[in-house]
Order: C-alpha cells, then sequence, then structure tokens
C-alpha cells in the first residue's frame, strides 16, 4: 500500500479544524457520509477532505479491490495459508444464484441445513421435542471464540424478539463458568448445544464433557438433549450426539464469520425463525450494497478507509467502538475478534514483513456507561482515539421515549465535544464566572481545556431490528475485507493463537504435578510452583 501521498496530505491536515471543515463545505455531513437502506454512515467529524478521500480510494484501484471482492463472492480460496474459500456470504444467500466451490454448488446443502435448523428450532420452542423431564425450559450453548461471541452477541441485541426457552453461554474453561450456569439449570428439561467448528478445541470440549456428566447424574438423557454445530462430522459422532442432531457447516466459513449459519442455531431457538431469516437477509442486503456500489458510495468501504486513515496514516493506535444501544453490550467483545483476530497480523500474503501497521486494538463499551468511566482519557489523553459511535433514532420501548431521547442527545454530544473542545480561553472565562482570579483561575483553567479536533463517525440506524443487526454486522465484516486487502494480507487464517494452545498443552501435566518444570522458564516454574505450593495447603 503506498501510502506516502496520504502521509503528505496527513501532516497538512494535521493543522485542519475539523468544525473548521463545516465551514467551509456546508454540504459535509452529507457528502462525507455513506447510506444504504435506512443506515447512515456519518464520517463528516474527520480530518478527512476531498482530496484525503481521493486518495483512500486510490489505495482500493491500487490493491485491486475490484477482483478480491469479486474472488470472496466467486469461492475462489482466497484464504491462501489454509488453502480456504471465504464464503460465509452463501449462508445468507437466501435468494441468491448459485455460489461453486472446486466446481460444486454449494447452496442446496447450505439451504437444506437452514431448513433442518428451522424445523429444529421451532420444534424445541414449540414443545415438539423434549428432554427427560418434558419441554425444554433452557438452552445451554458451548462453544468460545467464534462459536461464541456471535451468538452471544446476537441474543443480547434481539431481547425484544426472544420468546422462545432461555438462553445460556458458556464459553471459559474456567469452571466457575459452567458451575455458575447448571447451578440454576433442571438436567431434564436443559438442551445442550455443543459449538466447536473443529469439534477439538480443549476448553468447549472440557465443558461439554462436564455438562454431559452433569445430565446424566440428573436424570436427563444426553442421547435426546444434546445437539451439536460443527464441521467435523467424525468427531460429534465420536462423541455420541445423533446425526439427527448435528448441524454442519463447511470449513470455508470462518470461526468469526460463522454466526450465519448453524453456530446461529441458538439465537434462532431464542427469537424464531423468522427473525432468524430476517437478521440474514439484513446481511444480504449489506452483501448487494457491497457488490454493487461505487467505492465512494459503498458503506463498507468508506467505514474501511475511514480506518485505514486512523490506524495506518495517521497512527492511532486503537479504535473505541462506542454502541449508544444497552443490547449491544457484547458487540465490542464481537468486533474484538472480527477485526483483532482478522488483521492483527505483521506478515503480508506472500510472506514478506508488513511495513506499516497492522489492524488496531479494538476495545469499547456501550454509551452512556462508558462516559463515566474511561470517556476522560478520550476527551483529554495524550492519545487521539477514534471513536466510532452507533445509535438507533429510535427504542424498543414506547413507554420510555424519554430514556431514549438522553441517550441520543448524549451520543451526539460526545462526537460533537470530541470535535469541538474547549479552549484555554473558554476554560479561562468560565473559572473567572466561578470568581477565581490570578494564579488559581489559570491553574483550574488549564485542566479544563480540551483540546478538541479528535475524530468521530456515527451509524445510525432506525430501530435494532434483526435485518439491521444483520445489515451492522455484514457491514463490518466487509469493512475488515478491504482493510485486510489494502494491508496485502490474509484476513481469514488466525495463526497467532497456536502457540499459546501448544504451550498450554506442554503445561497439562506439568500444572498437574505429573511432569517437572525443568527446562522451562524461570518465570513460568516459580508460577507453577507458587500454585502447587498453595492447593497443596
Ligand atoms: O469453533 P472452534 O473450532 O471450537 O474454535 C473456536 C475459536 O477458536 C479459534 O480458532 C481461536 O483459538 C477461533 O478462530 C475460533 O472462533
Amino acid at each position: 500500500m503506498q501510502l506516502n501521498p496520504l502521509k503528505t496530505l496527513a501532516s497538512d491536515a494535521q493543522d485542519e479544524a475539523i468544525l473548521g471543515l463545516f465551514e467551509t463545505d456546508p454540504n459535509r455531513a452529507r457528502s462525507f457520509s455513506a447510506s444504504t437502506g435506512d443506515l447512515l454512515f456519518d464520517y463528516s467529524k474527520t480530518q478527512i477532505t476531498d482530496e484525503v478521500r481521493k486518495a483512500l480510494i486510490a489505495l482500493c484501484d491500487e490493491a485491486g479491490l475490484d477482483s478480491r471482492r469479486a474472488a470472496m463472492f466467486d469461492g475462489e480460496k482466497i484464504n491462501e495459508t489454509e488453502g480456504r474459500a471465504v464464503l460465509h456470504t452463501a449462508l445468507r444467500n437466501l435468494d441468491g444464484g448459485p455460489v461453486e466451490v472446486d466446481g460444486l454448488d454449494v447452496m442446496p446443502d447450505v439451504l437444506d441445513t437452514l431448513q433442518r435448523m428451522r424445523v429444529f428450532a421451532e420444534e424445541v420452542r414449540g414443545g415438539a421435542v423434549t428432554g427427560a423431564g418434558g419441554p425444554f425450559t433452557d438452552v445451554v450453548n458451548i462453544g468460545i471464540g467464534g462459536s461464541d461471541l456471535g451468538p452471544v452477541m446476537a441474543t443480547h441485541a434481539l431481547s425484544p424478539y426472544h420468546d422462545g426457552p432461555r438462553l445460556h453461554y458458556v464459553s471459559n474453561v474456567d469452571g466457575a463458568h459452567i458451575a455458575d450456569t447448571l447451578r440454576q439449570l433442571d438436567p431434564t428439561r436443559t438442551l445442550v448445544i455443543v459449538a466447536s467448528k473443529t469439534f477439538t478445541t480443549i476448553e468447549t470440549m472440557t465443558n461439554a464433557r462436564t455438562a454431559r456428566a452433569w445430565m446424566e447424574d440428573g436424570g436427563g438423557d444426553p442421547g435426546k438433549q444434546f445437539a451439536a454445530v460443527s464441521s467435523a462430522l467424525d468427531k460429534t459422532q465420536a462423541f455420541g450426539i445423533p446425526q439427527e442432531r448435528v448441524f454442519g457447516f463447511a470449513d470455508w466459513v470462518g470461526g468469526r464469520y460463522s454466526v450465519w449459519g448453524p453456530v446461529g442455531l441458538p439465537v434462532m431457538i431464542a427469537v424464531g425463525s423468522n427473525a432468524f431469516d430476517a437478521f440474514l437477509r439484513g446481511g444480504q442486503a449489506m452483501d448487494v450494497h457491497f457488490r454493487a456500489a461505487d467505492w465512494v458510495e459503498s458503506m463498507p468501504v468508506m467505514l474501511a478507509l475511514v480506518g485505514i486513515w486512523h490506524r495506518q496514516v495517521l497512527g492511532h493506535a486503537s479504535r473505541a467502538v462506542l454502541p449508544y444501544d444497552q443490547r449491544l453490550l457484547r458487540l465490542p467483545a464481537y468486533f474484538q475478534q472480527l477485526e483483532m483476530e482478522s488483521n492483527g497480523k505483521s506478515v503480508a500474503m506472500d510472506g514478506n514483513t508488513l511495513t506499516i501497521p497492522s489492524g488496531p486494538v479494538v476495545w469499547g463499551e456501550p454509551g452512556t456507561n462508558g462516559q463515566h468511566a474511561f470517556y476522560q482519557l478520550i476527551h483529554q489523553g495524550t492519545d487521539v482515539i477514534p471513536c466510532e459511535f452507533m445509535v438507533a433514532a429510535e427504542g424498543h420501548e414506547p413507554e420510555l421515549t424519554h430514556h431514549h431521547r438522553l441517550l441520543l442527545a448524549n451520543c451526539l454530544a460526545q462526537s460533537e465535544a470530541l470535535m469541538r473542545g474547549r479552549s484555554l480561553g473558554e476554560a479561562r472565562q468560565r473559572m473567572a464566572e466561578k470568581g477565581l482570579e490570578g494564579d488559581e483561575l489559570e491553574r483550574q483553567a488549564r485542566h479544563r481545556v480540551f483540546p478538541g479536533n479528535r475524530p468521530s463517525t456515527t451509524l445510525m440506524y432506525p430501530m435494532l431490528t434483526p435485518f439491521v443487526l444483520g445489515q451492522i454486522i455484514a457491514l463490518y465484516e466487509h469493512r475488515v475485507f478491504v482493510e485486510g486487502v489494502l494491508l496485502g494480507i490474509n484476513s481469514f487464517d488466525q495463526w497467532g493463537v497456536e502457540l499459546g494452545k501448544e504451550l498450554a498443552t506442554s503445561l497439562g501435566p506439568i500444572v498437574d504435578g505429573e511432569e517437572s518444570a525443568t527446562g522451562k522458564d524461570g518465570s513460568t516454574a516459580a508460577l507453577v510452583a507458587y500454585a502447587m505450593r498453595h492447593r497443596d495447603q
């Protein structure tokens, strides 16, 4: 990626006041935003000018984004380090045409599995399939990473539509997670879904075995009360899950992109197959937009280019995701995996070391809570943190519209405050109005200065419906894809998680006391010794 022209523009833009850009261009809010359907992405509160945008858009052509996008949708093996196609878009291709991998149309299988999911979900919801003790009251999804974060996020997001059994998610291998979850449940009326693409993930398999023992001990029937979601059908069988309760998916669905398929089964059980279909349709609508719109009109492309501008050009190391939507409380965690596992890489597709920064740290919390926690640093800290706000025009609680208006006002106030700031002169004036004078006035005023000119974007949507959620998730997936193409990396592998897994395996017998820590570094050996000393007391 050729960043030099952009770096030059960036040094000019450094002194450019964002607020001033609105004065010189009264149409800025409109011309520096993108929309599709009812979604609006406003990036006007950044230092991106016409010239900068042109230079950013040129990167798309330079990187061959057009052909990379076609390659993804056409089922080419763009995940080169794993030799796989990348086709999560096929999972939401509800009325699209055939999608081929190795010359075979994958859509019949996709639609068949979707139909099996619908039937099963409705049977669970309606009580046609039951546990040993009667209709299911609770569903426990056991999975981690992409087999957990998507469904957890979507379950919270769609709570106004949740009319199925109660849902619980167990991910951590920490026994506290499964113990605290199962303690409240009836083992004869709980359905357990084991979700693991590989069906080897140690956390998930350990939790699945614990859940099975709990069910057997409590009079439940794992033969009737377990289902599996996986790409490894031999392993689900070996675990003893009946074939008709297994929902498979192909290796061209990456874990962090998998919520659209069988991994979304718990969500479908919670909200019903119609609402889940609406979620898929939202994702599909974003695909259609992404494939058709010019770069400047394309919401995913512009979201990605804003990201490139802030991270790779201006060097801001992190980006905050700030949904002013309590039901999106797990969205930042979901985006953390989506963005950081996809684009947190320092080797380019061709094996060369990346000469520009990788994707940023992604973090966040819903507003307004974050305002009372970390916004201090966002407003007055020494680092600039580009903020990505998101908010609905309307909430789901018609009787509480005054809450929603306050929420909206707070969201808009934060982006305005970040941009506007408060000068020393204004701060002095305030202190003078409070009756301060001289050195004390000066000292107090300095603490009340806001540098301002801090960039943010805002994504607005009418209301958080299943369709809108689908649009938002697909929007960010494509954003990650575009950023990855511009960086020249493979966004669809995750080799960086392997070393820790290998070392955990080798440490297992040492922590169990079966092997000595000889050969381990001094710190690791001392920490193991501490744990052994204390548990033996
Ligand atoms: O679905 P699985 O195979 O259990 O994997 C869970 C998660 O583990 C990872 O491989 C990372 O460790 C993720 O990419 C994935 O989402």
